[in-house]
């Protein structure tokens, strides 16, 4: 049942509740690895800038130091639907350039830490259709996919590009459905890309994500590969993500 409504006002909008902060870089990174988001802020003696509050409990929002200037790092939780409503609070706030990254599952053969920047998402979750009319995919911002392929580049880092399925249903991943979107030439699953590009789309601000392979679809069994023990991937990838973010800034 996905109603698109192109009205642009909603009862409960994000800036109703949220008043944006003078101390808020707009410049952010977006990242589901809690894990790497809380090493980065140790690494660099980062701060708590605040704390959204949800019903699951408290959602921390950092401010870390990256190549001299403030960069917001913002740990996301898991999913679509759960990451749209984060990504519309960080906007509030002030945020307006975004580099996102996460793992994936693979689609296509892709060591683990094999890096994956998303050039378009298939929208096989809910969040998205709120946020833009009917299609089969969402296109990355080319101008942030284009600043996100320089920073690979100029940081030497090997990556190739691609499209993403995001998925509601990460334990309905069957064989048919894996066979149908390899065909629509979809590389990785997850389950967030197209839901923050819509939202991005939506508000108007520049997001680029990249993604790092890690699960393995392609055989006839799956093969976890412990992908999400690589904290060197992870670790770094943040990084990259905070030097995509800020150059996202310049004009
Ligand atoms: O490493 P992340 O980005 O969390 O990626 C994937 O892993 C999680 C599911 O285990 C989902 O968030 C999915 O998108
Ligand atoms: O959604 C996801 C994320 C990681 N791995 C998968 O197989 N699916």
């Amino acid at each position: 049942m996905f109603e698109y409504d192109p009205n642009p006002s909603a009862l409960i909008e994000p800036t109703a509740l949220i008043s944006p902060r003078d101390d808020m870089p707009r410049a952010c990174v977006l990242t589901w690895f809690r894990d790497a988001a809380e090493r980065a802020v140790a690494d660099t003696f980062g701060r708590r800038i605040l704390q959204l509050q949800w019903e699951d409990g408290p959602r921390p929002v950092y401010e870390i130091e990256h190549e001299g200037r403030p960069v917001a790092l913002a740990p996301m939780p898991v999913g679509g639907a759960p990451s749209a409503a984060a990504l519309e609070e960080l906007i509030a706030l002030g945020c307006r350039s975004f580099a996102a990254c996460g793992g994936a599952g693979v689609l296509r053969p892709l060591p683990v830490g094999g890096l994956v920047l998303v050039t378009s998402a298939l929208r096989d979750e809910g969040a998205s259709h709120h946020y833009l009319p009917p299609s089969r995919v969402v296109d990355s911002d080319v101008h942030a996919v284009t600043v996100l392929r320089d920073t690979l580049t100029d940081l030497g880092v090997p990556f190739s590009e691609g499209r993403t399925w995001t998925t509601d249903g990460i334990y309905r991943e069957t064989p048919e459905r894996i066979r149908r979107r390899t065909e629509e030439g979809c590389v990785t699953v997850e389950m967030e890309a197209a839901s923050v590009a819509a939202v991005a789309r939506f508000r108007g601000v520049r997001l680029a994500q990249v993604l790092y392979g890690g699960d393995d679809l392609t055989g006839e069994v799956w093969d976890e590969r412990s992908w999400q023990s690589r904290h060197d991937v992870r670790d770094r990838l943040i990084r990259i993500a905070a030097t995509a973010a800020l150059r996202l800034e310049l004009p």
